[in-house]
């Protein structure tokens, strides 16, 4: 079993080399003897940038180019960002570890003020996500709220050069990264509710391969794994496509799990929250209870109107 190589498709981002990395290095650790290279790519999502995500069809560009390698035999696992993996998975292939959570909050990240209530009525604040944009729009309303793209890097320099007060990223990157110390606040999850998996690495191969799946199995980390199923449980049932206003975010209290979901308006003129808690052994319950309390509220007429 140890003589095989074990390739890993990634992105040519630093974070998801960085991703990739942390992969190799855990399988080697776990394995001692396996061999596991890198065979990085760079993606439709990486090449376009100039465009809104929502517009080019979304999260899913990050991920084919790394499945069609798993297919025709040029890799053997993929590494996500929970956080962009789409809930509707194709059938050949499934997530088979998660890894431990970074940190899930978003991060205010600012030049000039420590924190979102410090900044001044109409100070400009990056973000390219519809989630952190509703957000911001219903608690902080005064604020300017402008488009944002890029890798972690790109969006920093944009900040520096003075497009932005101040801009809005996951922690999770920033930390990874080595750049925990640009974090002038974690935002709570009360004033920005975290995306579906934010924070956490997820690892895709075929389902038929299952030597390999055997070989994840060390890597995957329970607490953060069943975190994720309620998240994307919730997300599923809302059939929250790509770009949307969404947030769901699950936390453990011992054996019980407190799982809080939102769906918005853009514009931030409606937010809808719900929450439960039950033991974790139902989180994918749990997920679609909370989804079908957003429903009963309201939300599928929102994301009717942004998928048209
Ligand atoms: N949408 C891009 C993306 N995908 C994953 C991360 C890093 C954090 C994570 O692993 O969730 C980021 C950057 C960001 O949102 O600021």
């Amino acid at each position: 079993m140890t003589d095989r190589t074990i390739r890993i498709a990634t992105r040519k981002s630093a974070l998801a080399l960085w991703q990739a990395e942390y992969v190799q290095q855990a399988l080697e650790r776990a394995h001692p003897g396996l061999n596991v290279e890198l065979v990085p790519m760079s993606t439709q999502g990486d090449r376009i940038l100039d465009t809104p995500l929502a517009k080019i069809g979304g999260k899913g560009l990050f991920i084919k180019e790394l499945e069609v390698a798993m297919l025709e035999g040029r890799a053997d696992i993929a590494v996500h960002s929970m956080k962009d993996v789409p809930v509707a998975f194709p059938d050949e292939f499934g997530l088979h570890a998660i890894c431990e959570r970074e940190d899930p909050r978003d991060a205010f990240v600012s030049n000039d003020f420590a924190c979102l209530n410090d900044l001044p009525a109409g100070s400009v604040v990056g973000t390219s996500s519809l989630r952190r944009q509703c957000q911001l729009k219903a608690h902080f309303p005064e604020l300017i709220v402008k488009d944002l793209r890029g890798n972690v890097n790109t969006r920093l320099a944009k900040l520096d050069e003075g497009q932005y007060h101040a801009i809005i990223l996951a922690s999770a990157g920033l930390i990874r990264l080595g750049m925990a110390d640009r974090i002038r606040d974690f935002i709570a999850p009360e004033d920005s509710l975290p995306a579906v998996g934010q924070g956490a690495v997820g690892i895709e191969c075929r389902n038929d391969d299952s030597e390999l799946i055997e070989l994840l199995k060390p890597l995957n980390h329970h607490d953060t794994a069943t975190r994720v199923r309620a998240e994307r449980a919730m997300n599923q049932r809302l059939e929250g496509g790509c770009q949307v206003p969404i947030g769901s975010f699950a936390l453990l209290e011992g054996e019980e799990l407190w799982l809080r979901g939102l769906v918005g308006e853009p514009d931030g003129s409606q937010m809808l929250t719900a929450e439960r808690r039950g033991p974790r052994q139902q989180a994918a319950r749990l997920g679609v209870e909370v989804a079908e309390d957003l429903l009963n509220q309201g939300a599928g007429a929102i994301l009717e109107r942004l998928y048209e």
